[in-house]
């Protein structure tokens, strides 16, 4: 009940008097219809309250509740103060699940629009309702407190010098491009908060797995872009150096994913499984297998691996048609290419 209640919430942060404060300090107060909602807090021990928060999303009437409760700061104010507004540079297909991302629940604390300069993939990615959020205006980015770049890495020096006239000093600038790293940024930006992320497009559903890299930003907004990759899934602050590698395996990831599984469910076809059957048993099946080998984190996947294998049986005869094709090593390779083209595609853009 709590879980249901709280997550899509729980790492929000809403600005009030210049102050950040966490969402779920909101349901640290019994109410009537949650008279546990104290176990929220015990399981947020971090949590402090350092300021009003301002939210669109607590009932009015458990104010007072709340304030009884002890809390000293909680108010209820209008959801239009707070609106973080972030605009998405580009209108491809990474925009498209980021913006999916950050509109999940509703998000009514926040605004996004899209700067797009060209119509391509309008209709194919965008819904008629989506793409009122579209402009071609670059004036769009002056009240903007978050700017994503989401252009291909060829397109992102001239990207950041076209628009960095219209950006206000406080904006700050995340950039998932691939290869393309901080001081090619700072360079052109010299003044701006920035981040480098890099997600994949499971960000649409909040499932994605996301590194990122700040360079500049204060203790407030580090905290306030953390919320917000949140929202996209797991995520991870690393040194810049990992993020051309994880480009490699986890940027790309979904592709070869999607790839295993093409190929899971062409067998099906041939094995006389229905498509869309094997396709939704196989995901199922792929996201078992991961919570497995998480839970035995310190088994050898080699281990996991005998553990499936009857002698004589259907693994088996599987594995030694993979082993033969070197699989494992093509997969490997592939990866390798992958992360030197990373480096490559920082180099081209210069
Ligand atoms: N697609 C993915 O799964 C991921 C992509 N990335 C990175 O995200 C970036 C975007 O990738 P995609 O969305 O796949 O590319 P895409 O080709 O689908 O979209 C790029 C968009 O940028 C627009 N664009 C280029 N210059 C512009 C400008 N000056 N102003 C406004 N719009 C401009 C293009 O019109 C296009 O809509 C790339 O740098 C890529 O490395 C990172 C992680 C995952
Ligand atoms: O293919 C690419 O270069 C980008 C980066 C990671 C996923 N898509």
């Amino acid at each position: 009940m709590i879980r249901a209640m709280t997550e899509p919430i729980e790492n929000r942060f809403g600005l009030a008097s210049g102050v950040w404060c966490k969402a779920t300090q909101m349901f640290s107060f019994p109410t009537p219809e949650h008279p546990d909602n104290g176990a929220v807090s015990r399981r947020y021990p971090g949590n402090e309250m350092k300021g009003i928060f301002l939210s669109t999303k607590v009932v009015p009437r458990h104010v007072p509740l709340a304030l009884r409760g002890g809390g000293t700061f909680v108010v209820w104010l209008k959801g239009d103060i707070m609106q973080t507004r972030i605009v998405l540079v580009g209108s491809g297909h990474l925009a498209h699940a980021l913006f999916l991302g950050w509109q999940r629940d509703g998000a009514v604390h926040r605004t996004i629009h899209v700067l797009a300069r060209s119509t391509r993939l309008f209709a194919e990615l965008w819904t008629p309702e989506e793409q009122t959020h579209i402009t071609f205006d670059p004036d769009i980015l002056q009240t903007a407190d978050i700017v994503v770049f989401t252009v291909k890495p060829k397109d992102m020096s001239d990207a950041l010098s076209a628009m960095s006239p219209y950006l206000n000093r406080q904006a700050l600038v995340l950039s998932p491009v691939a290869g393309y790293s901080l001081e090619q940024i700072r360079r052109r930006l010299p003044h701006q908060g920035l981040v480098r992320f890099m997600p994949n497009i499971c960000s649409a559903i909040g499932a994605s797995v996301t590194l990122f890299t700040p360079d500049g930003l204060t203790a407030a907004q580090k905290t306030m872009v953390e919320s917000l990759i949140a929202e996209l899934g797991p995520m991870l602050e690393v040194e810049e150096s990992l993020i051309n590698p994880m480009t490699a395996l986890l940027g790309s990831g979904p592709a070869y994913v999607y790839l295993f599984m093409e190929a899971v469910i062409q067998a099906g076809e041939q094995l006389g499984v229905d498509r869309e059957l094997t396709r939704l048993l196989v995901g199922r099946m792929i996201e078992g297998s991961a919570r497995l080998a998480e839970h035995e984190g310190a088994t050898p996947l080699s281990q996991l691996i005998r553990q499936v294998v009857s002698p004589g049986g259907t693994t088996e005869a599987m594995l030694n048609v993979l082993k033969k094709a070197e699989w494992g090593n093509t997969l490997t390779g592939a990866l390798l290419e992958a992360g030197e083209r990373a480096i490559e595609l920082g180099q081209y853009s210069a």
